[in-house]
């Protein structure tokens, strides 16, 4: 049987998204901007993730595109065609989307088999848009065969596993041939072994369906993993936007290096410039580090570098050139695949990464050298 299931092609554009709500403290009546003024783009084929803390505003702006939220202000289109319009009046009910979704709870049909369930959609459908029986048989096949559940059609959809049942919700919504696919925290409800192996095999799905899609989520390994596009959002906006690679090496601000992935934060002031690279002096001893924009000398800075990219070496250094220090090795933890070792210089505690056959006693005197490639400078 073909595995082939049509999508077709769809760009989202978003702009200037706002959706406030009315939350009651006590006696006061105070207004909540969850979504404020965001703008993004997801090119045809892409997945877009919407990634952030709890509170961020992630899964309204998903609620306003899928046509379950009223916002207040702003555009929302998908391709050529007008879902959301605050200027021009449109309001398209969720129903007349099209767009296929899956949450957090699956919302699987207990009492359908789960043939029935992907078939569900299609039965609905009336008028111009009802299919044969034959035609809705087939279909549902497809969807399921897509994501490798055919073999199961005529079972009770409770007796499906977890990881079985996401792939059944996630069927049901590619039935409809959406020209999006919205994803809220799909993969919450599974056990971390097999939400790492779903994480692959969505992304192949996604990736080989062509499906234009918008993922939410609050973890930052999911979203450097199954990401073309990362939106970092924080109180209603959009902090950054970029690649994955981008986002985890060049964040733009101390939100942004902070929420994704581990960083070390060092407050500093620059002291000179040397074409791209800044001398930062920082209370524990002075580093290198790039910029993309201009800072003037005497600017308040913090200086972010990640735990692998600092490198530990036995002793005191022979140097005293900026970006290499001087420490004392406070802690230890064996990760598995790594070993961080937590390092004392001065009142301030640095945290490095390195290969697990490299271990430094408690105590002993090491030397860290920060590669001033790897220190990014963000606005204190
Ligand atoms: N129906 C509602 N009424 C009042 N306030 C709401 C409502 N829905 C969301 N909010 C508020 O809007 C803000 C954004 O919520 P939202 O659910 O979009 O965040 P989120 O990033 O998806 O968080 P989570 O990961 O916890 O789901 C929060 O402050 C939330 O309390």
């Amino acid at each position: 049987m073909s595995t082939q299931v049509t999508v077709k092609d769809g760009r989202l554009a978003v702009e200037g998204l706002v959706k406030t709500f009315k939350s009651s403290k006590g006696e006061a009546e105070d207004v909540v901007r969850a979504v404020d003024d965001v703008s993004l783009s997801v090119e045809p084929g892409r997945l877009l993730t919407l990634l952030g803390p709890s509170g961020c505003g992630k899964t309204t702006t998903l609620r306003c595109v899928a046509g379950l939220e009223h916002p207040n202000q702003g555009e929302i289109a998908v391709g050529e065609r007008v879902l959301f319009s605050s200027s021009k009046g449109v309001r398209l009910p969720a129903n007349q989307r099209g767009l296929g979704m899956v949450f957090q709870s699956y919302a699987i049909w207990p009492h359908m088999n789960v043939r029935k369930n992907v078939s569900f959609p299609l039965r609905a459908r009336r008028g111009k848009d009802r299919l044969s029986r034959k035609e809705i048989t087939e279909r549902a096949d497809r969807a399921l065969a897509v994501v490798q559940l055919d073999h199961l059609a005529t079972r009770p959809a409770t007796d499906l596993s977890g990881g079985q049942q996401q792939r059944l919700a996630l069927a049901r919504a590619l039935v409809m041939q959406p020209p999006l696919l919205l994803l809220d925290e799909p993969l919450s409800n599974l056990d971390a072994k097999l939400r790492e192996d779903m994480r692959f095999e969505l992304k192949r799905l996604q990736r080989d369906l062509g499906v234009t899609t918008v993922y939410v989520t609050h973890d930052q390994v999911e979203a450097l993993a199954m990401s073309d596009v990362i939106a970092v959002m924080s109180n209603g906006k959009v902090e950054q936007m970029g690649r994955p690679t981008d986002i985890y090496n060049n964040p733009r601000s101390r939100f942004v290096a902070d929420f994704v992935g581990t960083t070390n934060l060092i407050a500093g002031e620059v002291e000179s410039r040397e074409g791209d690279r800044y001398v930062v002096t920082t209370p524990q001893g002075r580093l290198a580090a790039r910029s993309p924009g201009d800072l003037a000398t005497g600017a308040q800075v913090i200086v972010s570098v990640r735990p692998e990219h600092i490198q530990v070496a036995e002793g005191e250094a022979s140097t005293s050139a900026p970006g290499v220090w001087n420490g004392t090795i406070a802690n230890r933890a064996f990760l598995g695949d790594a070993v961080d070792h937590l390092v004392s210089v001065g009142d301030f505690t640095v945290r490095t990464r390195c290969n697990p056959s490299i271990r430094f006693s408690r105590d002993s005197a090491v030397h860290l050298t920060f590669p001033s490639e790897h220190c990014s400078l963000l606005p204190a």
